[in-house]
């Protein structure tokens, strides 16, 4: 079975009428959370996914709408399914989740003192490729988006990229696209406004038509609608929709 991409949501942080952009990717031979914000067991929850179907959460940066919803996650796991979620995480960025964000919820003392007592926590190396679970094979690519704040886009078993939340890069889509095989990219876009933690709409539309019509946008504020036809050959993705991979690649012809 190919690979499907199921959106939790397609919404940016401030966003009401959209879940966080949060992912499902599933192989058939297993199911992969791309980030576990706020929104993430509710929207799981509408879609009719069990947590304990998930066979790994990976984390791209700290950022409430992309981490928020762990807390409940492990607690879940740990309290009514007696195990612990097997989480991917680059080194950078387990002191922070842990110290900075769970741990003020999830300490117990002598009990949970650390992110690896609640959660089996894989280290993932950025620039080296990695099966995370069955048929999903993931690289972690460094990606600009907070000054001093780690944050990791994806390449997906060599063919799909999707985007943290970063500012403008380019040179790295015209890399994966040219040299490195990939056939679709998943990027969060702001719409309005300067793009200075995130990619404008205007940004991507600067770059060369081959380069966009691969694109198809995710994060995006509550007035998406009426951006569609400035967006012109990208498409918006839409949350909870599950699109094969090959739907999506088939978007550019
Ligand atoms: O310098 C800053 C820092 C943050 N923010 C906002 O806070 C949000 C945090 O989550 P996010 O990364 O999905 O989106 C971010 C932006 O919406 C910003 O506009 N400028
Ligand atoms: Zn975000
Ligand atoms: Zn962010």
């Amino acid at each position: 079975m190919s690979l499907t991409i199921q959106m939790l949501g397609t919404g940016s942080a401030f966003a009401k009428h959209y879940y966080n952009n949060n992912a499902l990717l599933d192989s058939g031979e297993g199911k992969l959370l791309i980030d576990c914000g706020t929104t993430a067991s509710l929207a799981l929850h509408q879609m009719g996914v069990p947590l304990s179907e998930i066979d790994a959460i990976l984390i791209t940066h700290i950022h409430a709408d992309h981490v928020g919803g762990l807390e409940e996650f492990g607690f879940q796991m740990n309290i009514l399914h007696r195990r612990k979620p097997v989480l991917y995480i680059a080194e950078p960025l387990i002191h922070p989740l842990w110290e900075h964000t769970l741990k003020g919820g999830m300490s117990q003392q002598g009990m949970i003192d650390r992110l690896e007592d609640v959660f089996e926590v894989n280290v993932l190396t950025p620039g080296k490729s990695a099966v995370l679970v069955s048929g999903i094979q993931v690289e972690l690519i460094p990606t600009q988006h907070i000054p001093g704040k780690n944050s990791y886009s994806l390449f997906i078993n060599d063919r799909l990229f999707y985007s943290a939340d970063m500012i403008f890069d380019p040179d790295l889509l015209h890399h994966l696209v040219y040299e490195r095989g990939c056939q679709s990219i998943l990027h969060e876009v702001q719409l309005q406004g300067a793009g200075e933690v995130h990619t404008t709409l205007d940004e991507l539309l600067s770059l060369p038509q081959p380069l966009q019509e691969r694109i198809h946008l995710m994060h995006y504020s509550d007035d998406m609608e009426q951006f569609r036809e400035k967006a012109g050959v990208m498409s918006f993705l839409e949350q909870q929709r599950k699109y094969p991979l090959a739907e999506l690649e088939r978007a550019k012809q």
